[in-house]
């Protein structure tokens, strides 16, 4: 039997997540260039001030006739436009990274949302609910950072640099080589505490995604109800505690990692004007208004600098997260079967074959039964089975097939001749024990199924599931809310509420999975009578512990062990006294 695998993300090497990234900003090419150029032009106008400063002092204030008012006015007046410009400048280039980074970021989350809805089930019950979290929403929101503000300066950062650099050899090449003399050291630091960087920000990610994962399962509802009633409180909080302790413990690492690189720089920032200062008083020719304008572009390359070494710690996380999300862009989806078209959907009666099916969970060992084999079945359109079978026996599986949720990995599962591979809305529905509820209102619950379906065809499904008296008593009636998970309400209510929105569905075809459990006996007969009564001639599978006084059903299918042990008539079966079914029923009713 061939066995269904978990889709395992393989983590992209360095290089390959750097060559993704670029191919991800190449449809944004022409808004970056732009941005390029509009950096250049802030940099630009901005090294352009500093310069005006030596005509300040060397002719408009310290010029051979004497200061120069005129000239000193219209240097001033120069220096307001460059700085109008500067800020003009620098809007449009914020405006047009947030545009690409909120382009890009809105791409991969969809794409990543799109991708991890088509993940097999197996997927969802193997991966922490707070990784996909973690993923969709931290590292997305890391990347959206890393365009909007750590691209900008690290353009801003080498593009300033250059420019500065470029006006002090213009100015004097001789006190430019003093001044940034020093400048390798510095680089070769921060390219050394790179790698350690690295490797904290690696961990600190995987820590953060183990955090979320822990506040996401342990407070929920379901969570927080069994610290209580465990009296794990304490425990629970320490776990917390000692996570967060060690998220905690990388981040000053990490901060004193980068301070030591800033210090590096720091030293050199401090160190060169005197260099420069020695070397003017040694160099001949040194205007006062050189020496001003050179100190005023030191001080401006050391911010781009800075920039430059702030950011490569950014970039590190980044490229992290980047991995992360690509890591989830590599996942292999289940196969989307191709969509009918419409007016080609010929709603067949509802004949369900299954063909000899196997099948076997994912993360079930080899050495482990499948969960089904050799399952061989033929449920006729318009007829309500009963499926039972010890807990185990593989009912659930059954389910499951018949509504497209898994394929099978041996044999097929058709629908009127048809193979299902994939669910099939509108065609089949299924209703299961734990149903899921969405933040809403009741009515949105139940529109869930059915878009369309007007005030009164609600009532209606609700009238059948016995719900709508305790809806209606309800402040807002059918606009009331369910609450987290559908958590305002019982489980016999909400299962009530979700049989309501899967007749709503008004499907050839219903699978029942322990969908009335949680009910009381008395209710749970008279939910299904009234179920069976309004979908009859409609194809209705139901699986249930509770079948003792069940008789409404054309055949009975009774499994054992993933195989299908029994399948006739009610009373075909109870004749066979050793049979499965007929003990079963003897067990449940107490009959001799
Ligand atoms: N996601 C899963 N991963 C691995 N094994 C699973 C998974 N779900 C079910 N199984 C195993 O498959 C077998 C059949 O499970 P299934 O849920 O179909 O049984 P069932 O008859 O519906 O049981 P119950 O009456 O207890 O609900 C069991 O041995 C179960 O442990």
């Amino acid at each position: 039997m061939d066995e269904r695998s978990l889709p395992d993300p393989q983590p992209s090497p360095a290089h390959g997540v750097r060559r993704r990234t670029v191919r991800l900003f190449l449809p944004h090419r022409s808004a970056l260039f732009l941005v390029v150029l509009l950096i250049a032009a802030y940099s630009v106008f901005n090294t352009a001030v500093p310069l005006l400063t030596q005509t300040v002092f060397d002719r408009a204030l310290f010029g051979p006739g004497g200061p120069d008012l005129p000239l000193l006015a219209t240097l001033a007046a120069t220096a307001a436009a460059l700085a109008c410009a500067v800020g003009a400048v620098d809007l449009a280039q914020t405006w047009l990274t947030a545009r690409v980074a909120q382009r890009v970021v809105h791409g991969l989350r969809t794409e990543m949302f799109d991708r991890l809805q088509r993940m097999p089930l197996a997927f969802f019950t193997a991966e922490k609910g707070g990784e996909i979290q973690s993923r969709l929403a931290g590292d997305t929101a890391q990347i959206e950072y890393a365009v909007k503000d750590t691209l900008p300066s690290v353009l801003a950062g080498t593009i300033g640099l250059l420019v500065s650099a470029g006006a002090m050899v213009f100015l004097s090449p001789a006190l430019a080589g003093v001044a940034l003399v020093l400048a390798p050291l510095v680089l070769l630091v921060s390219s050394r505490s790179g790698r350690v960087l690295d490797r904290l920000s690696a961990d600190g990610q995987r820590a953060r995604a183990e955090l979320s994962s822990a506040v996401a399962e342990r407070l929920s509802l379901g969570g927080v109800i069994l610290s209580r009633v465990h009296g794990r409180r304490g425990d629970e909080a320490a776990g917390f505690a000692a996570e967060s302790e060690r998220l905690a413990r990388l981040g000053v690492r990490s901060a004193l990692v980068t301070q030591w690189v800033l210090s590096a720089g720091h030293v050199f920032f401090v160190l060169t004007p005197y260099l420069v200062f020695v070397a003017a008083g040694l160099t001949d020719g040194i205007t006062p208004g050189t020496l001003a304008a050179f100190t005023v572009l030191q001080a401006r390359i050391y911010q781009p600098l800075g920039q430059l070494l702030h950011v490569s710690t950014e970039i590190r996380s980044a490229t992290g997260a980047f991995q992360r999300v690509f890591d989830y862009l590599d996942l292999r989806p289940e196969p989307v079967p191709e969509p009918e078209p419409d007016e080609d959907r010929i709603p067949g009666p509802g004949a369900l074959s299954v063909r000899g099916v196997g099948f076997r969970y994912a993360g079930a060992g080899e050495e482990n039964r499948p969960a089904l084999s050799g399952v061989s079945l033929d449920i006729p359109a318009g007829s309500t089975t009963l499926v039972v079978g010890p807990s185990g026996s593989g009912k659930t599986t059954l389910g499951h097939l018949l509504a497209g949720l898994h394929p099978p990995a041996v044999g097929k599962v058709l629908l009127d001749g048809t193979e299902i591979r994939a669910p099939l809305p509108g065609r089949i529905c299924i209703a299961v024990q734990d149903p899921f509820l969405l933040q809403g209102s009741v009515a949105d619950n139940l529109r869930y199924a059915a878009p369309h379906a007007t005030a009164d065809d609600l009532v209606r499904v609700c009238r059948i599931t016995r719900i709508h008296d305790r809806i209606a008593a309800l402040p807002d009636g059918y606009d009331s809310p369910v609450g987290e998970r559908g958590a305002l309400f019982s489980g016999g209510e909400r299962q009530r509420i979700a049989l309501a929105r899967a007749l709503l569905a008004d499907t050839p075809v219903l699978v029942l999975d322990e969908a009335t459990s949680a009910l009381d006996p008395i209710t749970e007969s008279e939910v299904v009578e009234a179920v069976l009564a309004e979908r009859r001639g409609r194809t209705t599978v139901m699986i249930t512990h509770r079948f003792g006084v069940l008789e409404s059903f054309d055949t009975v299918v009774a499994l054992e062990g993933g195989l299908v042990a029994q399948h006739g008539t009610r009373l075909d079966l109870l004749g066979d006294r050793h049979g499965l079914y007929a003990r079963m029923v003897r067990a449940q009713t107490g009959a001799g």
